[in-house]
């Protein structure tokens, strides 16, 4: 049996070209396979092809050629197992407004083929926080219960896969706590996850996993901290005893004074050692007050990877 979430193999799709507008190949070829029990982070910039990609995974969009198997199930060949075996947070509240919380969680648990004695309806309105709310309808939800409601759907089939699109978007702090909250706890008790945002610091932190995708290609895959090392670019901030002058520098080297009147060192850790540029101040007569370093973080990974393409 594969130890792998999903697998996907040669996967394209080619949005047909409208009145207005030409075909759009949205992905161009992408293989990957995400391990079982990770929390994997799908980042690009905008039209990368990331929601193209998830909605070939929910079913919602038809690819055009490419394999895709979900828990060791080809879509194609098995449709239904594929599809239990996922469950997707999509990133509009496409709520009906005369359906309660506990309704939606019920419809959509029939829609699923679970039995009445399986389902898990109260247990999952206790997880997403509206018991309170568990027979208000949903036009009087808050933007933030809506969101929590949506979540508490892609659970209602207990899928060993679920899929975030952009959960935290727009969301206050309480409510991105909460849901981060859950996840977490989703995939300590084996629920693999995969999720896609804008906020780097985000994946950065939630993330075991990631993979870039730009104008549909897969540009890069690989544990969040071997990304981080990638750049393997560093920062001495230093903060003069008096005001101070950048010494000079060799080229390895790249120095800046920034406008709180500290001085700044770039430099890449396998060229340039913290010793180095303590002896180029030393021999410059700088006298130092407070010293501090700086690692480079996921943002500057995907700029470097993304931008220019
Ligand atoms: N239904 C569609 N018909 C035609 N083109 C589409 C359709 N959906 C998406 N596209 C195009 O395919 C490309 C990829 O879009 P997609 O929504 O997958 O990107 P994304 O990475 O999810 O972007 P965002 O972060 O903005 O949601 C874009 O150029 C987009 O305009």
């Amino acid at each position: 049996m594969t130890q792998n979430a999903i697998e996907i193999t040669g996967l394209r799709k080619t949005y047909a070209a409208t009145g207005k507008s030409a075909a759009k190949d949205a992905l161009k070829g992408v293989d990957l396979n995400i391990k079982r029990g990770s929390v994997f982070g799908l980042l690009g910039p905008n039209g990368a092809g990331k929601s193209t990609l998830i909605n070939i995974l929910a079913g919602l969009v038809t690819k055009t050629e490419g394999t895709v198997k979900i828990w060791g199930f080809d879509q194609d060949e098995n449709p239904r197992q594929s599809r239990a075996s996922i469950g997707i947070m999509p990133q509009e509240p496409h709520l009906d407004a005369f359906f309660t919380p506990r309704g939606s969680l019920d419809v959509q648990a029939g829609l699923y083929g679970v039995p009445k004695s399986k389902r898990k309806t109260d247990e999952i309105l206790d997880f997403i926080g509206l018991t309170d709310k568990a027979d208000a309808y949903a036009r009087s939800l808050s933007g933030g219960m809506r969101r929590r409601l949506l979540m508490g759907k892609a659970l209602v089939h207990t899928p060993h896969i679920l899929v975030l699109d952009e959960p935290t978007a727009g969301v206050d702090i309480e409510l991105r706590n909460m849901l981060w909250a859950n996840v977490r706890k989703l995939n300590e008790q084996g629920t693999t996850i995969i999720l896609t945002t804008h906020y780097l610091e985000e994946a950065q932190e939630m993330c075991d996993e990631i993979a870039i995708i730009n104008h549909g290609d897969l540009i890069v895959r690989d544990t969040t901290a071997n990304l981080l090392g990638r750049l393997d670019s560093k920062t001495l901030v230093v903060r003069p005893a008096t005001d101070a002058t950048l010494p000079a520098l060799p080229d390895t080297i790249t120095g800046q004074i920034r406008t709180d009147g500290t001085l700044a060192f770039s430099y890449h850790t396998a060229q340039t050692s913290a010793d180095q540029i303590l002896d180029i101040l030393r021999n410059a007569d700088i006298k130092i007050a407070d010293i501090s370093t700086e690692q480079s973080d996921l943002e500057d990974v995907f700029l470097a990877l993304t931008s220019g393409r």
